[in-house]
């Protein structure tokens, strides 16, 4: 199946899924990852605010608080060659909603963070299969941003997003770990 059908059923299944029924599976996911050792061993984590119908990151990002970690969250560049910068966020009060409900670091309120800086980076997705390559949201940005990055890459899912192969192209780079509400995958 190509990507875009796969991505267009991914949407479908994710909204699918009812509010309490993904807060609870994003809680289960986040506690996993918060036993792992590429959660514990992390001073500075990479990841996406969520919005409606992806997997709740805002649990994950209120724990890495907790635990005094610091949280860069990305913002596009579409017009530059689709181009992400990650920006240090400190209160949801940073953010702003910007294209396809997607909310982002403002800024102006925020300091940039250099890639190499990320220790942990949690990289959204819709499928995946068990070696880590996965169907994203189609922009391309996380593909290009991997490229040289060099730290841990982790996805959360569900159980359901994990197939057993996803087409690839020659720009698909893995993700090293996914984590379920059932546990680490790999
Ligand atoms: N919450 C969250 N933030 C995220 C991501 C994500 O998956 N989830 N991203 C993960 O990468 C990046 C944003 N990815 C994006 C991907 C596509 C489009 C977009 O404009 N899509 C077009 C359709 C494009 C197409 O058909 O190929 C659209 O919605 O009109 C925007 C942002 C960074 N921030
Ligand atoms: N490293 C890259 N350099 C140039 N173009 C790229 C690169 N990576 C991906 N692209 C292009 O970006 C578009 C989207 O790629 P793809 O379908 O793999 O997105 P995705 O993995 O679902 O999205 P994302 O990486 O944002 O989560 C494709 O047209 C692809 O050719």
């Amino acid at each position: 199946m190509k990507k875009k059908t796969l991505r267009e059923q991914g949407i479908i299944y994710l909204k699918s899924i009812s509010q309490s029924q993904r807060a609870s599976l994003s809680k289960r996911i986040t506690d996993h990852v918060l036993h792992t050792s590429w959660f514990q061993g992390a001073s500075v984590i990479g990841v996406t605010v969520s919005k409606a119908f992806e997997l709740d990151t805002t649990y994950l990002i209120h724990k890495a608080w907790e635990n005094e970690k610091q949280v860069v969250v990305p913002k596009c560049f579409p017009e530059r060659d689709h181009e992400m910068k990650f920006y240090r966020l400190t209160s949801f009060d940073q953010l702003e909603r910007v294209y396809a409900g997607i909310l982002e670091p403002v800024a102006a309120k925020t300091e940039q963070v250099s890639k190499h800086q990320i220790d942990l980076l949690i990289v959204p997705g819709i499928w995946f299969d068990r070696k880590g390559y996965r169907v994203g949201f189609g922009g391309g940005y996380f593909d290009r941003y991997l490229k040289d990055f060099n730290s841990v890459t982790l996805s959360l899912s569900t159980n359901r997003q994990i197939l057993n192969e996803i087409p690839k192209d020659k720009y698909d780079i893995p993700v090293q770990h996914v984590i379920t509400e059932e546990g680490i995958v790999f």
